[in-house]
């Protein structure tokens, strides 16, 4: 954690220095008036050729560093962020979290899932699994996803599909299904469960809402459409959950994976672990911060 921090200290320390200060202009930053002198091509150094700007937009980012483009957002758009945002300020679904998760609630991992036509080879089914394989915190019972339908969902374009009860049992072991198609990163799904347990396929229509526990078995099928399959899932933990080491236990696998990936993007030292990581990504979203 420390270590993540440090590195984008360090990273917005390097940001400011080694550049040759641009020294004190006096600009309009609307207008693109500057009142340096003339500019040749080859000594633009923070804009790159590629048509979009004008040579006076050019100009003044190079001189000044900054650049206003007006009404780059349709007016339609900025208005229907600001209703979502207003909506999400409402904490409207935070109702129903806090029915499993108590009043201080953190959103611990957000997803706009995009599910792809499939190709052919059946990898866009998720196989079978727990969610909670994925989260080095308990008690699992204060955990709770949300799984919004962004449009009709059925066996057609791949719906959730779900064991009910099994969020009774326990963490069960979870690797990489042994698919001929191929399989997704990260895509683990549970080795042995018990094949002739009643399924449920959850058709959905837009907005519909599913809660599910972490230990609930669940995936969802092939993609037979054209399209791609949306929808918004949230994990929700109580802050009041705390962190675990998963170190020998069946978590250990997607741990590895997990920092693996952190070290290669971010460049994260081997030090950082899963909890490092859902720390960093977590937020609260209502109450208080208390642990998580
Ligand atoms: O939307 C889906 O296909 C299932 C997503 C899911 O279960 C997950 O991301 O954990
Ligand atoms: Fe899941």
């Amino acid at each position: 954690m420390e270590q993540l921090r440090a590195a984008a200290r360090l990273q917005i320390v390097l940001g400011h220095l080694g550049r040759p200060s641009a020294g004190a202009v006096v600009a309009h930053p609307t207008s693109g008036t500057i009142s340096s002198a003339s500019f040749h091509p080859q000594q633009f150094q923070y804009t790159l050729d590629n048509n979009v700007l004008t040579l006076e937009q050019r100009k003044f980012y190079e001189e000044n560093g900054f650049l206003v483009i007006k009404n780059l957002v349709p007016d339609a758009d900025i208005q229907r962020f600001r209703n979502e945002f207003e909506k999400i300020c409402r904490k409207e679904i935070l109702k129903y979290v806090e029915c499993f998760t108590g009043p201080n609630i953190m959103a611990m991992h957000t997803m706009l899932i995009n599910k792809p036509p499939d190709s052919g080879k059946k990898t866009s089914r998720h196989p079978l699994h727990q969610d909670l394989h994925y989260f080095p915190f308990r008690p699992s019972d204060l955990i709770v996803c949300a799984w919004t339908a962004m449009e009709h969902i059925s066996r057609n374009n791949g719906c959730l599909v779900v064991l009910p009860g099994t969020h009774k049992g326990s963490l069960k072991p979870h690797d990489y299904p042994k698919w001929e198609g191929g399989v997704n990163k990260m895509f683990h799904g549970i080795q042995d469960y018990e094949e002739n347990k009643a399924r449920v396929h959850l058709v959905m229509e837009k907005g519909d809402t599913v809660f599910f526990h972490p230990l609930l078995i669940h995936g969802s099928g092939q993609n037979k459409t054209q399209g791609f399959r949306k929808a918004i899932s949230c994990h929700f933990a109580s802050a009041d959950c705390h962190y675990i080491d998963v170190k020998g236990t069946s978590q250990e696998n997607i741990e590895k994976e997990v920092v693996g990936i952190a070290h290669k993007f971010f460049g994260a030292e081997n030090s950082v672990n899963l909890k490092d990581i859902w720390m960093f990504r977590a937020r609260l979203v209502k109450g208080e911060r208390t642990n998580l």
